[in-house]
Parts: C-alpha cells; sequence; structure tokens
C-alpha cells in the first residue's frame, strides 16, 4: 500500500466554543497538486497548521507519510505559513540557505541552492541586501524560497500568490510546475479560483469549517452542470418554446437564458431546439465553466444547509 503525503481522518478543530474545522478527512496522493479552497474563515490555515502538527487536532488523525508530523517527516517538507515575517536584517541568501540547512542540507550546498533560487526569481541583484529593504512582494518570494530551497517531498504552501503582482503570481505558477516536475506533491490553499484551475489535478474546498467539496476539476465542472448560453429579442420567452424538446430547466439571466443541458444534449442540440422553434436568436455560446462558479454554487449550498441545521436545532430546542 502506497503511503500518501498527507491523510486526515475526521479531524475537528475547535477553538473555545468554536468549530474552526469540523469532521475534515481528505488525502494528498503522492506527486498530486492539491488547491486547497474556502473563502475567509473557512479553516484552510487551520487545517494546515495541523496537517504539520503545528496544531493538534480534538477529534480524528493526521498521518503526514504515515505517520504523526515529527522531526524526520517534517523535514520532507517544505512550508509557506500565511503570517509572512522574516528576519528583517538577514540577507536573502543567509534566509534561504538558513532554512535549507535546518531541513538537513549542507553550509555549502544550501548557499548555491539559494544563489540559484534567487537568479531564477528576478532576486540575483538582492540577494546580499538587507530584507528590510525589500518590497513585500520581493520578501514574499524569499519566504517562498525558503520554503522549497531543501528540495522537500512535499510541499504546504498557505496562500502563496497573495501579496504577489500579476508577473510574480505567473513566476510562481512555474515555479509550481517546476517542482511538481522535480517529483513534490503540492498542496496549496487560495481563495483565487483561477490559479487552482490552471495547476492542480484536484481540489477541496472548505466552507465554514466543512469540506464542500473533493474532487477533481472534471468533477467540481460536472457538479455544476453545462449549459447553453442563448439570447433572444426581448419579450420572447425561450422557455416556453424549447421545454416540450426537453430543455426544461431554462432560465433568464440578464441578456440570454441559461438553458440546461441534459446528459444526453450537448450546447449545438439546445441552439437547433431553439432554431427549430423558430426562436429570432440574436447570440448563442456554450457556457464556459468556472471554478469560481462551482465554488459559489456548493458555498451557498453549504451555508444553506448550514441555516437548515441551526433553524432545526432551534425548532427542537423551542418545542423542548
Ligand atoms: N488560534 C485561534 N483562536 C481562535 N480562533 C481561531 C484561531 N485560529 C483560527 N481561528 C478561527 O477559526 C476560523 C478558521 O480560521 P482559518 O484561519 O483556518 O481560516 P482560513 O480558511 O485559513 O481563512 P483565511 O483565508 O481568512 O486565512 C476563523 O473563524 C478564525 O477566526
Amino acid at each position: 500500500m502506497s503511503v500518501h503525503p498527507l491523510e486526515m481522518r475526521s479531524v475537528t478543530k475547535r477553538f473555545g466554543f468554536f468549530t474552526a474545522v469540523r469532521d475534515l478527512s481528505l488525502t494528498v496522493p503522492q506527486g498530486s497538486i492539491v488547491g486547497f479552497l474556502g473563502p475567509n474563515g473557512a479553516g484552510k490555515s487551520t487545517s494546515l497548521r495541523m496537517s504539520l502538527g503545528v496544531l493538534s487536532p480534538d477529534e480524528g488523525q493526521v498521518r503526514l507519510f504515515g505517520g504523526a508530523p515529527d522531526i524526520d517527516t517534517l523535514k520532507r517538507v517544505g512550508f509557506l505559513p500565511e503570517e509572512r515575517g522574516l528576519y528583517k536584517k538577514m540577507s536573502p541568501r543567509a534566509i534561504i540557505s538558513y532554512f535549507a540547512r535546518l531541513k538537513g542540507m549542507s553550509a555549502s550546498d544550501s548557499r548555491k541552492r539559494a544563489d540559484e533560487l534567487l537568479e531564477v526569481m528576478g532576486l540575483g541583484n538582492f540577494g546580499r541586501s538587507r530584507i528590510s529593504k525589500l518590497s513585500k512582494g520581493m520578501a514574499q518570494k524569499v519566504q517562498i524560497l525558503s520554503a522549497l530551497a531543501h528540495r522537500p517531498d512535499f510541499l504546504i504552501l498557505d496562500e502563496p500568490f497573495s501579496g504577489l503582482d500579476p508577473v510574480n503570481q505567473q513566476g510562481l505558477e512555474d515555479m509550481i510546475i517546476e517542482e511538481h516536475k522535480r517529483g513534490a506533491t503540492i498542496l496549496f490553499s487560495t481563495h483565487v479560483m483561477e490559479h487552482a484551475e490552471r495547476l492542480c489535478d484536484s481540489i477541496v474546498m472548505m466552507a465554514r469549517g466543512r469540506k464542500v467539496f473533493d474532487g477533481t476539476l472534471d468533477q467540481a465542472f460536472g457538479a455544476l452542470g453545462r449549459a447553453a448560453l442563448i439570447g433572444v429579442e426581448d419579450g420572447y420567452d425561450l422557455n416556453a418554446a424549447i421545454s416540450p424538446k426537453g430543455f426544461t430547466e431554462n432560465e433568464l439571466a440578464g441578456d440570454h437564458w441559461r438553458v440546461s443541458l441534459p446528459a444526453q444534449y450537448d450546447a449545438q442540440d439546445a441552439l437547433r431546439a431553439a432554431i427549430e422553434a423558430g426562436a429570432p436568436i440574436t447570440s448563442f455560446r456554450p457556457e464556459e465553466a468556472r471554478l469560481r462558479d462551482v465554488f459559489v454554487s456548493l458555498v451557498s449550498e453549504a451555508e444553506a444547509e448550514d441555516l437548515e441545521k441551526t433553524l432545526a436545532t432551534r425548532k427542537a430546542t423551542e418545542a423542548a
């Protein structure tokens, strides 16, 4: 049986009476890039801290490379925490090589590696400057490089893209791809769906401490359902026209209709049905599913469920 870099089983974490993470189970398989998504306060950072043993779960189990996180398994991990902060008086070169040495690299290898990474990230000229002289984005790049300098088997990055401009975000995406090619497994949290869409094999979505989705990108898009967007002249009822042809889930959304596609049909079939019905069509395009839409639909479902549970509990309490 292969040992996964990370497995969490029914993990719950409370802070006082507040449950930050509730019954979370997830697996990060060897060689995968997993996106950990969720709005502010969803419980992502708390979960990542538990994965490293920085926080202990109140219930459930965390397995890092098959065991409880310890000094040896942690050497195989590179972690970018959500809190940014570096020793202001040290140079990027000294910091990166310091972290690499902490994780077991030799002094000379770690300095060589720091120079190489700084060059790749466009910081070659700043290697010996003080951190206090760098911009916020530059300092963040140094922190990211510190997490991966020792060539970890498993990289855990908490909101790595926040605080970087679009050019540097692209640079970081490229770097994540390079790390993955090198053989690293990667888990990163973000609330920017586009990065996850471009990088991930699979995603785990959280909302209010609960997992609301765990699967591949295709499965995530499948959860949303496919649709065709058809514009018609003002006042025309496309729903009435194409419902008898098997397209029964249609909504007017601004200047077009969103026609949900039953499993056996594609967008062209919906267009054909509209033409056959004599609809005065002004525009047509298959809907491009975006992860953001999946996320909004799942999160609002989760919020609706939470609300229902709260109401049910309140009713039960009132009845008692
Ligand atoms: N040490 C703590 N003590 C009390 N509450 C905490 C603590 N750490 C986190 N929380 C609470 O737990 C919830 C989840 O926080 P967490 O930082 O895990 O969310 P997140 O998904 O990472 O959000 P963000 O993207 O805003 O960082 C939040 O409501 C937060 O206020």
